[in-house]
């Protein structure tokens, strides 16, 4: 185990990155949280450094993201090995294969017509749909954010389990219970290039404790901002420091 420190100072044990497998959230951890989704902007110096990091570590390079995978693709194009959509739900093991999706209950269409008159009613909330869920985000009425969950949690009253609230960064998701970022951990793991190697996950939200706690369990390190890194950019540059200390 190895790697520079981190901007708190104190020295990151991670494996070498010869048998290292990173699988880094993208919201929060990999870009600066923005706006509205769409805005989020990839620093110019990033994607050569993923690059660099996916060559170094066998090509065991994996994004693991609340967004469904074709905004990851829009983002990041062909630099991640592999991708995982919407808290492991959707799961690409290789560049060009198939998405394997998990069987999921359908939302009610009900609470998507709620939801859509809630954030039509709600200048500045908007509705994000999703293959198996939905997003209600208030960053732009951060006054709506008590109501919007008062609302969803009523409606999810005749889930009977299958559907739950999760807190998210300034928005409410509804999402099916069962799968989260620990299952998509497991998942890629288990597959070309990661399997063998130790799973080094980055996140920044709760949604991200899943995936933390599943690379610990399979003998890896799990890191957080802002407990091991301040935001973003303490990450980003140290994982610019990792590539050129090895590179
Ligand atoms: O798992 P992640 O990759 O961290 O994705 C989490 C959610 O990110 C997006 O919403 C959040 O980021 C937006 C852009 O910075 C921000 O405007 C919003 O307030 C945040 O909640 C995305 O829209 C969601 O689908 C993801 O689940």
């Amino acid at each position: 185990m190895s790697g520079p420190v981190s901007e708190h100072e104190s020295p990151l044990q991670i494996p070498a990155l010869s048998q290292a497998a990173f699988l880094l959230d993208f919201d929060g951890t990999l870009v600066d949280i923005a706006p509205t989704p769409e805005s989020v902007i990839v620093p110019e110096t990033l994607p050569q450094v993923l690059r660099k990091l996916r060559a170094l570590c066998g090509d065991a390079l994996a994004v693991v993201s609340g967004r469904p995978i074709d905004q990851i693709d829009h983002f990041l194009g062909d630099i991640p090995f592999a991708v995982a959509g919407e808290h492991g739900i959707a799961i690409r093991h290789r560049p060009g294969g198939e998405i394997e999706k998990a069987a999921l209950p359908v939302v009610p269409p009900l609470w998507l017509a709620e939801a859509q008159k809630l954030t039509d009613a709600w200048p500045g909330t908007r509705l994000e749909h999703k293959q198996a869920g939905f997003v209600l985000h208030y960053r732009g009425a951060p006054e709506a954010g008590n109501i919007l969950k008062k609302e969803a949690s009523n409606w999810l009253t005749s889930a009977k389990g299958a559907f739950h609230l999760q807190a998210a960064k300034m928005a409410w998701e509804v999402r099916p219970t069962g799968i989260d970022k620990g299952y998509a951990v497991a998942a890629l793991m288990e597959h070309f290039p990661f399997a063998g190697r130790k799973p080094v996950f980055v996140g920044d939200d709760v949604t991200d404790e899943d995936g933390i706690a599943a690379a610990k369990r399979l003998g890896g390190v799990g890191l957080r901002i802002p407990t091991n890194f301040a935001n973003p950019a303490a990450l980003r540059a140290w994982l610019s420091a990792l590539v050129k200390e090895e590179g």
